[in-house]
């Protein structure tokens, strides 16, 4: 397994309210591009961002992925950064900081018992998933009155990962990636969970426009996977949900130290989450690409027919975004 500790990091101003940065825009601001970047370093990068918001004099760090790890990405599949959130920046603890966040927002009731299945067929199942989630996003209204800097400062993060990824070409062909259509949340798994091997993105739904899927883990410095267990196993063998029967396991298990990021192509790797020993938190995301006509008709072929039914399914999926449904919608 390829790991790699190479961490750039871009500083953004601190804001003191919502913002609606545009980062999108800070593309042609940027200082230099990705392959103009040394390799070797902490690089720290003035961001030029479009806040309409007033601004601290504090700086926030925002790590941001190697030329390096984009390339393992496109080549393996997937890439596993360890320490990709350092364990301090400027006196900041980002990963404890989003962890007191989930706790918070526990207390707070805003996480919900974890689902799984696609579309329609989305059912609480235990035997397949013991976890709680809490959606994301700077639009989403439950979490709009329990404001959190550091969450902000996540979104910015997020949506640099997703520039990167985008202006990363995947064996010469560069994927768009609708930023309305990412999907965000933060996962809990209580001692005793687990989530059993499935696929992020299936054929014929509407996950299947999943290209990337995202896991950050925030765990606190002395989990060990030995002790905590809640690896990450990633397998590679050509079955979906299950192992074939002629074949023989095959696959890598990574460990969820907090810091690290993991990235892999939604549609290639059926993973699963080993049984957790002790609490283990987690950002989990998926970049999608936009939605097309061809996938339209290939998913509403696959079902009924029926839009509303498509809307239905976007929800179900988890593409709750209000971009999704305009356009299932229209
Ligand atoms: O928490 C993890 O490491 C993986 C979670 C996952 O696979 C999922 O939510 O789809
Ligand atoms: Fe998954």
């Amino acid at each position: 397994m390829t790991t790699t500790n190479t961490v750039h990091a871009f500083i953004v101003p601190t804001t003191t309210t919502t913002t609606t940065n545009n980062l999108n825009s800070n593309r042609h601001h940027r200082i230099g591009n990705r392959s103009s970047l040394s390799k070797t370093s902490l690089h720290l990068l003035k961001a030029t961002t479009t806040d309409t918001t007033t601004t601290t004099n504090t700086s926030t760090y925002i790590p941001r992925i190697s030329s390096q790890d984009l390339q393992t990405l496109s080549k393996d599949g997937y890439v596993v950064i360890e320490n990709f959130i350092p364990s301090t920046d400027n006196g900041i603890n980002l990963k404890e900081a989003l962890r007191d966040d989930i706790l918070n927002l526990r207390s707070k009731s805003k996480f919900k018992i974890a689902k799984i299945g696609q579309d329609t067929t989305n059912k609480l199942n235990e035997e397949i998933r013991v976890a709680e989630t809490c959606f994301l996003g700077k639009e989403k209204p439950e979490l709009r009155n329990v404001y959190n800097q550091r969450r902000e400062q996540l979104y910015d993060l997020l949506e640099f990962l997703r520039i990167d990824l985008e202006e990363n070409s995947n064996n010469g062909n560069s994927i768009k990636l609708d930023q309305k259509l990412s999907e965000f949340l933060y996962a809990y798994y209580p001692t005793g969970g687990f989530y059993r091997r499935h696929r992020d993105a299936v054929k014929g739904s509407v996950s299947y426009l999943r290209q990337y899927s995202l896991l950050l883990y925030l765990n606190t410095d002395n989990y060990s996977s030995d002790k905590d267990g809640g690896q990450l196993r990633i397998h590679f063998d050509s079955g979906k949900d299950f192992l074939p029967v002629d074949e023989t396991p095959n696959y890598i298990d990574i460990n969820a130290n907090g810091g690290t990021l993991v990235l892999f192509e939604s549609s290639k790797f059926p993973h699963e989450v080993l049984n957790t020993s002790s609490e283990r938190f987690a950002i989990v995301g998926w970049y999608n690409r936009p939605m097309s006509f061809t996938d339209i008709s290939s998913i509403s072929s696959n079902k009924d027919g029926d839009p509303v039914r498509l809307i239905g399914l976007a929800v179900a999926a988890g593409l709750v975004t209000v971009g999704l449904i305009n356009i299932l919608g229209s």
